[in-house]
């Protein structure tokens, strides 16, 4: 009884404490909103807002990043934007973009639970999303495979994959269909990926990515629009888990087998200082770095190697197509431009049909500021977010710890003063001796957390544009092919981009 009496005096005891710790949290939380909401009603608000829902209705009939380019023309340097209880402060002016991606950039994380929140599944804490030690020991182990080796094999990679979709458009020649580029564009840049990271054939990946990979990413970006479809519990919602939990399992199996074939067993108890067999792809280059510095293969390493190879998937394949996609549409409204960019890829090409070499198309400079320019128009990446770890100052305002912070990218490329005639589609603005001016191009953001794969997307799209229009003529199959997918990121077009091909 004693003992008894005991155990539910402890049990009240321990209930109390958590009320009282929930209560506590709870109370910091609204004491930290509070604080909040007063120091941010100093900076000037975005017009359109009503009662309650903010400037969520606006939103919500509206392009988003296209609203926030015209309040921010429109209110000045820092502006407010609430959707319901959560503030945006938006900016474009590039000294605070350079303050936020380089000078502090230490005081700002990325945006985990908002942004990026339906695209977890995939990211988990991969590149794109980790922060602190994790981040830094993956971006440094991580960074040369990406930013000098695998360039030496790309341009072989793209070359292939631009030869196969040649082979598929010469069906279309003179028959009057088009074809979806947009699409095909797609295909092409993950088959890319699949390549380059794990050596994947192209058939494999055409196999495996359309049936497990492309649905997920197709429920992700319903969900960023509509977040309510996670919650509820009907067949697309169990379809999304399983193949999450297939693509976790495909991906998982291909590690254990290559860590097993390079080191022996599959927990690196046995496993030799060096692998005999030379590295031939990215995954066997970072296991390599596991080797060196971890010396063991454990779920650990297992989990979070999965998720940078989702990351890779995600991060690399879209903006890629979106990329070609808007540059090869640009291209077919400027004939000018067209015939420079095969000029340029006459030359580079071999004619005997054979490789060609890395040097010929890193020198592809007309056709490097057709993607540069194509990169600015679109900007593809139209806004990045970041939320500020501590107090900061944003031009004339104090931001306090816990904002959201949208940074327009697509406002700095459209910026009249920065670039005249913004809408004008015009490659020269990047060749030649003229110099950009710092954090006024930003498709790949810049600082620290600048994108990995900027070097490997542009020489890819270098090689897959050139050798395209080197052998075919596209015209668009209407007037509608250059109108954009409003709500989606990147920014893709509506019609997936048909072309008739000669
Ligand atoms: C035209 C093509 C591409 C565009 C426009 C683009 C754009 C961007 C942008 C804007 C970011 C910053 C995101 C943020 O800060 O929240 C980023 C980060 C990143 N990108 Fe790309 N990207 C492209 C291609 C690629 C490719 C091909 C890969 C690699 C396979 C890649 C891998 C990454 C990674 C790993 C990060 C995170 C870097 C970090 O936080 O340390 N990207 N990219």
């Amino acid at each position: 009884m004693g003992t008894m009496g005991m155990d539910l005096k402890l049990a009240a005891e321990i209930v109390l404490g958590l009320v009282l710790f929930l209560a506590v949290l709870s109370a910091k939380g609204i004491v930290a909103l509070v604080r909040r909401k007063l120091m941010l009603r100093k900076v000037p608000s975005a017009p359109e807002s009503v009662p309650l829902l903010g400037h969520a209705l606006t939103l919500m009939n509206n392009v988003p990043w296209d609203k926030f380019c015209e309040w921010k023309s429109r209110c000045g340097p820092v502006v407010r934007v609430s959707i319901m209880h959560k503030d945006l402060v938006l900016v474009d002016d590039p000294a605070l973009l350079k303050h936020v991606f380089q000078s502090k950039s230490q005081r700002y994380c990325k945006d985990v639970d908002f942004s990026y929140y339906p695209f977890m599944c995939l990211l988990g804490t991969g590149l794109v999303t980790a922060e602190g030690k994790l981040w830094r020991r993956q971006r440094s182990m991580v960074s040369v495979h990406f930013r000098v080796e695998i360039l030496d094999e790309i341009v072989g990679i793209s070359m292939k994959g631009a030869m196969r979709l040649a082979k598929k458009l010469d069906g279309f020649k003179g028959t009057g269909k088009p074809v979806a580029l947009a699409e095909e564009f797609r295909h092409l840049t993950l088959q890319v990926i699949g390549e380059a990271i794990l050596s994947m054939p192209h058939e494999e990946a055409d196999r495996v990515f359309p049936l497990l990979y492309l649905p997920i990413m197709e429920e992700a970006n319903k969900r960023s629009l509509r977040p309510w479809r996670e919650y509820i519990p009907n067949r697309e919602w169990f379809g999304h888990k399983r193949r999450i939990a297939q693509l976790d399992a495909y991906i998982k199996d291909l590690l254990r087998d290559r860590w097993s074939r390079r080191y022996g067993d599959a927990n690196g108890a046995e496993a030799p200082v060096q692998s005999k067999i030379p590295a031939g792809d990215i995954i066997d280059k970072i296991m390599d770095d596991v080797q060196k510095y971890q010396g063991t293969f454990n779920s650990q390493v297992e989990e979070q190697l999965c998720y940078e190879i989702k990351t890779f998937m995600l991060a690399g394949h879209e903006t890629s197509a979106a990329m070609l996609s808007w540059a090869l549409y640009e291209l077919t409204q400027n004939p000018e431009c067209m015939e420079k960019v095969r000029a340029e890829a006459l030359a580079a090409f071999p004619e005997d049909g054979s490789m060609p070499t890395k040097d010929a198309m890193s020198g592809m400079d007309y056709t490097y500021a057709v993607l540069k320019e194509a990169l600015r128009k679109y900007s593809i990446v139209p806004v990045v977010t970041r939320i500020n770890k501590e107090d900061d100052v944003l031009g004339d305002y104090m931001i306090p710890k816990g904002t959201t912070i949208g940074l327009l990218l697509q406002s700095v490329h459209h910026r009249e003063d920065i670039w005249p005639d913004p809408n004008e589609f015009r490659p020269e603005r990047f060749m030649g001796s003229k110099e950009v001016a710092p954090y006024t191009f930003l498709p790949f953001i810049d600082g620290p957390r600048n994108c990995l794969g900027q070097h490997l997307a542009l020489l890819e799209g270098r090689v897959i544009l050139a050798y395209l229009v080197k052998t075919f003529k596209f015209t668009p199959f209407t007037d509608k092919e250059g109108e954009k997918a409003a709500l989606v990121v990147p920014i893709a077009p509506l019609t997936h981009m048909r072309m008739l091909v000669e």
